[in-house]
């Protein structure tokens, strides 16, 4: 447990303004797991293998301090605050620009973060620019709680590939997650560690569903900033090695005739 913090501590620390009056109790249902994900706009063709279940042994809450591995710039990385989450809270944000108040953890990647994830490197004349920012609100990672963050993805190219975040599996496979747009043009490419690949929209609206055992990377194809909500399962965990190493199946590319899926020429299966 984290030092001085007490699981039943009650008390958001975020109170809802006036105008949304009452706070809603707790939802009264869960939805049971889906037998299909949504139709994919590219794929090998080939069926959807299973999500290999690596479910860690214990479900006990580990109230530890969040680890966000790889490079990253983050505006309090030294002390992330840890929600009570045993306890209700409300986080307002600025649904067109990805704005968490309050927000509990900021990370910031720039071109610097992202070296080797294009097949070219960057122009110097770009110096490091930033490429996206995510807003976190931070729970203990164990699958009793739902991590959820707001990605805000610059528009911008390094040669013909749109910008785009790292992209990652969950080191813990068999966790999913899902995508909620809410500005802006881009595509969620998904790839199985098998080669199997899908690429869905996000546009303001879409709702995406990232079965576990799919590494997910989201690409801004437009000109305006992507924005885009996630939530995922607490202890899914982010390992961004595998797809350092091996590179996507497919890359999105700034075409003629508008953005293009091609075959990633550096990727290696295993
Ligand atoms: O972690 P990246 O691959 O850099 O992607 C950026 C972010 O995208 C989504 O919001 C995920 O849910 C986050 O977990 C992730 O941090």
């Amino acid at each position: 447990m984290r030092p001085g913090a007490s699981p039943r501590r009650v008390g958001a620390r975020c109170s809802p303004p006036a105008t949304w009056g009452r706070t809603s109790t707790s939802c009264a249902s869960r939805r049971a797991s889906r037998n299909q994900g949504p139709p994919s706009t590219t794929g090998s063709g080939r069926s959807r293998p299973r999500s290999p279940r690596t479910d860690p042994q214990s479900s006990a809450v580990q109230w530890r301090s969040p680890s966000c591995s790889g490079p990253e710039r983050s505006t309090n990385a030294e002390e992330t605050p840890m929600r009570d989450a045993v306890a209700p809270f409300n986080v307002l944000m600025e649904l067109d620009k990805g704005v968490l108040e309050p927000t509990d953890h900021t990370k910031r990647r720039h071109l610097s973060d992202m070296h080797g994830m294009y097949l070219e490197e960057p122009d110097e004349a770009a110096g490091d620019a930033l490429v996206y920012t995510v807003h976190e609100i931070v729970v203990p990672e164990s699958p009793d709680h739902i991590q959820c963050s707001t990605t805000i993805l610059q528009p911008g190219r390094v040669g013909r590939e749109f910008f785009m975040t790292k992209g990652h599996f969950h080191e813990v496979r068999g966790r999913s997650e899902v995508y909620l747009g809410l500005r802006g043009e881009g595509r969620l490419v998904m790839a199985t560690e098998g080669g199997d690949h899908a690429v869905e929209h996000i546009v303001p609206g879409s709702v995406s569903y990232v079965p576990g055992g799919w590494a997910h990377r989201s690409v801004n194809i437009g000109s305006e900033l992507l924005v885009f909500f996630a939530a995922y399962v607490g202890d899914a965990g982010h390992d961004y090695a595998t797809i350092e190493d091996e590179g996507l199946p497919v890359l999105l590319t700034d075409a003629p005739d508008g953005p293009r899926v091609e075959r990633n020429p550096r990727y290696t299966q295993r």
